[in-house]
């Protein structure tokens, strides 16, 4: 495929999970090829926006046949990196970090393992979550290396997130799904993803009250 030979940008990046999953929902109907035209229509994105962005990639449509649906998963999904071992960890298990830990779909559909929760609270140590344990935040470093885990989800208080960040980065960890209302700092070769429901909630009411004072 070559992706990583040309940096590809981050709006394009940003999309490729919408294709991915439009295209998931296609290969389960079973079908088998779709026009750039007919994706459009039904993510609501132009037809040349699809076009452009697949391109990127070398383009994987045919002029007059379409894209082929089951290639342009699998080369999608490699250029996600869910060809490769995704195994993850929770750090804080309440609330939100069962929550993830119960959702089947990051496991079922996409392949992103949660291999154990770690927490501080003895309450919940021990105890698992579909079958997931919750284990001592005392074991999470030698977890880490052991099973070489890259990827933690910080599901804890936000005035404890980046002291843990800054451990986990130091165990191994490259990528930090960042649920704590805090902004981390941390070096350049790891990635923060940061996931914000209030922000976005945020933007809704942006949008619902300035709609509404414009009279639209
Ligand atoms: N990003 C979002 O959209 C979103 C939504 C809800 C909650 N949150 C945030 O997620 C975090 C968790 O929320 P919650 O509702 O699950 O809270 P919670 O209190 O139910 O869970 C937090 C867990 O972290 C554990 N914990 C505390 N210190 C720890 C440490 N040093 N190491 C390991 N575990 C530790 C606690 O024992 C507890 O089980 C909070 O920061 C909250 O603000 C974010």
């Amino acid at each position: 495929m070559g992706n990583s030979e040309k940096s590809i940008s981050s709006a394009v990046i940003k999309r490729l999970p919408r294709y991915f999953r439009y295209l998931g929902v296609l290969k389960a109907n079973n079908i088998t090829r779709i026009s750039s035209k007919e994706l459009s229509e039904q993510m609501m994105v132009t037809a040349s926006q699809i076009r452009q962005d697949l391109n990127n990639f070398g383009g994987f449509g045919q002029q007059g046949y379409g894209y082929n649906v089951d290639n342009l998963y699998t080369e999608i999904g490699k250029i996600l990196g869910l060809d490769k071992r995704n195994d993850m960890i929770i750090v804080g298990a309440g609330n939100l970090g069962q929550a993830l830990a119960n959702y089947q779909s990051f496991n079922e559909d996409y392949g992103y393992k949660v291999m154990a929760l770690f927490d501080v609270n003895p309450k919940l140590i021990g105890i698992s979550v579909r079958g997931v344990k919750v284990l001592d935040i005392d074991e999470m470093e030698s977890f880490i290396k052991a099973h070489d885990i890259k990827i933690a989800a910080l599901t804890l208080p936000k005035d404890q997130a980046p002291e843990m960040a800054k451990r986990l980065v130091e165990w191994g960890i490259k990528g930090i799904w960042n649920f704590a209302p805090i902004d981390l700092h941390l070096p350049e070769d790891v990635t923060v993803e940061n996931v914000h429901l209030a922000e976005s909630l945020m933007t809704l009411t942006y949008n619902i009250h300035n709609r509404e004072e414009s009279g639209d």
